[in-house]
């Protein structure tokens, strides 16, 4: 690795992805949850404690060939999330992606089958229809698969594949008993959605709880 990528994780804009992701991640850490932009993506260090990444911990790779540009000093492998990330990049061109394990989502997978759905809600014009880009509206049904969990989080790439190919309009994929990942144009997009869909399956969970339907 030459000693000029350093420059990669290196700016003083805090809107730059560098900066950009430990901030995000603290966030998403104090919400109990526990990323990438342009030709490059910036993915967090594997099995390590999220809210207290700096810059200089993460790596840096080509959005078109996967190569590794830049790899911290430290002697931690990129997230084993980064074949899942590059789901959304490559297939629908996201501009951010998020993995979260929000146990709003888990409990979601576990009460829902293959599909998780809401409708009539307020929250879901939070969702924009992945391709077109367009906000979903209050009475639209939102729909998001779920697929099976696997032993390692590399292998569940395929089956994520077939699942954004099945639902085109989908920007998240649940994971039963595991998570959601959801992704967005901007990394604007993807935290405001991230944010929606927790609210959403928080909802689901308590309106199933009471006996209503969702
Ligand atoms: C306790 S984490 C289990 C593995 C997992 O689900 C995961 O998302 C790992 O992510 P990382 O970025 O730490 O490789
Ligand atoms: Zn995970």
């Amino acid at each position: 690795m030459s000693s000029d990528s350093q420059s990669l994780v290196r700016s003083s804009d805090p809107l730059h992805s560098a900066n950009l992701i430990p901030v995000l991640c603290r966030q998403f850490y104090q919400l109990g949850w526990v990323t990438g932009t342009g030709d490059l993506v910036y993915i967090a260090p594997s099995g390590v404690q999220k809210e207290r990444i700096e810059s200089e911990d993460l790596f840096v790779m080509d959005k078109k060939t996967m190569n590794l540009i830049h790899s911290p000093v430290s002697n931690h492998k990129p997230s084993a999330c980064t074949p899942l990330f590059f789901n959304a990049f490559t297939l629908r061109n996201a501009g951010a992606c998020i993995h979260s394990h929000s146990q709003n989502a888990v409990l979601a997978t576990m009460l829902f089958d293959k599909e998780f759905e809401i409708s009539n809600q307020e929250m879901i014009k939070g969702i924009k229809k992945d391709g077109s880009y367009l906000p979903m509206m209050y009475s639209d049904r939102l729909v998001v698969p779920i697929i099976d969990n696997t032993l390692f989080e590399q292998d569940l790439t395929s089956f994520m594949a077939d699942a954004m190919n099945s639902y085109p309009e989908t920007s998240a994929v649940l994971v039963k008993n595991h998570g959601v990942y959801v992704w967005g144009k901007t990394w604007q997009d993807a935290k405001t959605m991230a944010e929606c869909y927790d609210y959403l399956f928080e909802l689901a969970i308590k309106i199933k709880a009471h006996g209503l339907k969702v």
